[in-house]
């Protein structure tokens, strides 16, 4: 029995917490200002001395993207809201009964809402004395993985009566990962009304001198490249599975070959037919639904293209969902009685 002074002492649980990158809160130019200057102002993902960055962010960046960029999210914004919040929010939804009663499953984001504090606080005040950080980024990168966990320790390092925590590691490699892509990918392919003369592979681009400095990122995309291509060796039939990087941000030197110059050669080398995925990606995204679904498409056709496919991520389709429980079940292990 406690003592009637004691502070209440809740029942023990445990917490997974499903944490992805963030997004504004409406397509529109003030809350994407808001949202890109907490992103853009991450030193884990802009590595230049904040004295020279922060002018250049708040002088310029911060006066001429938000508007370009609230365009760009109104083409693909839903009822339900941001394309990556709403599916995070699927997600996490998908997984609530998946791991028993005891288990507390959320979603969080590293930048905007829900924040990252806030949720890791609310586990930790329902009774979470374990929490599994799940950054829902199958490679690693420290712009993207390492940042997540740090938000979340910066919150821990509040606390008197911390719990305990372990990390999802990258999943680039694992078989779950593979099979859950070349299941969707062979289900996606079946259903195309053309057969695509290559397939392209496009991952989120990162600066080139991350790879110079030891960010594993580039080579768990390759790798995955290589296992997934392995996976279908009998549906690609030959053809090559290609990849690119998207996304370049700035002026310095980027991962190579970029994903929009790769589409505008492709018709010039006789390829006229495509098919695109995005499998770094664990939910689509302005990235995805607009830069390579619509731009993307644009700039195909425009250099001769005739068919263009852009194929969704796992998102909470079924073969995501499988490999999200069995990874989080993995590293549940030892805690679940
Ligand atoms: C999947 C992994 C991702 C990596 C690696 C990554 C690195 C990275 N990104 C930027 C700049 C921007 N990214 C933006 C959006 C965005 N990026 C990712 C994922 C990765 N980024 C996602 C899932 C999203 C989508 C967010 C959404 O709301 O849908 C944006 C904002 C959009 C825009 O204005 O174009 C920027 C900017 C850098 C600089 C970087 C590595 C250093
Ligand atoms: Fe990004
Ligand atoms: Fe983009």
């Amino acid at each position: 029995m406690l003592s009637p002074d004691h502070p209440p002492v809740p029942r023990p649980r445990i917490g997974v917490l499903l944490m992805n990158l963030g997004t504004p809160d409406a397509p529109e130019p003030r809350a994407v200002k808001r949202y890109l200057r907490e992103f853009l102002s991450d030193r884990r993902v802009i590595e230049i001395p904040a004295l020279l960055w922060q002018p250049i962010l708040r002088g310029i960046i911060l006066n001429t993207r938000p508007k370009k960029s609230a365009h760009a999210y109104s083409l693909v914004w839903r009822d339900d809201g941001s394309p990556l919040a709403a599916i995070t929010r699927a997600q996490a939804a998908a997984l609530k009964d998946a791991f028993g009663p005891e288990v507390l499953v959320d979603w969080a984001m590293r930048y905007g809402r829900p924040a990252i504090a806030d949720r890791v606080q609310a586990m930790k005040d329902a009774g979470c004395e374990r929490i599994l950080l799940a950054p829902l980024y199958p490679q690693y990168s420290a712009a993207t993985t390492a940042t997540a966990n740090d938000k979340a320790f910066a919150q821990l390092a509040t606390m008197r009566w911390q719990p305990a925590i372990r990390t999802l590691p990258p999943y680039y490699d694992d078989p779950l990962y593979i099979d859950a892509l070349k299941q969707q990918l062979a289900a996606q392919l079946d259903a195309l009304d053309f057969e695509p003369q290559a397939i392209l592979a496009s991952f989120h681009g990162m600066p080139l001198r991350t790879l110079e400095l030891g960010d594993p990122y580039h080579c768990h995309c390759r790798k995955t490249a290589r296992l997934l291509a392995e996976a279908m060796k009998e549906r690609l039939n030959g053809r090559e599975l290609l990849v690119s990087f998207q996304s370049r941000f700035g002026r310095a030197k980027w991962l190579e070959p970029a994903t929009d110059t790769t589409l505008e050669s492709l018709p010039g080398r006789g390829i006229r037919k495509v098919a695109i995925l995005a499998p770094g990606f664990s939910a689509d995204c302005i990235e995805t639904l607009e830069e390579l679904a619509i731009r993307g498409r644009e700039s195909f056709e425009g250099a001769g293209g005739t068919h263009f496919a852009y194929l969704p991520c796992l998102n909470d389709a079924d073969p995501g969902m499988a490999m999200l429980r069995g990874l989080i079940a993995r590293e549940l292990e030892g805690w679940l009685p």
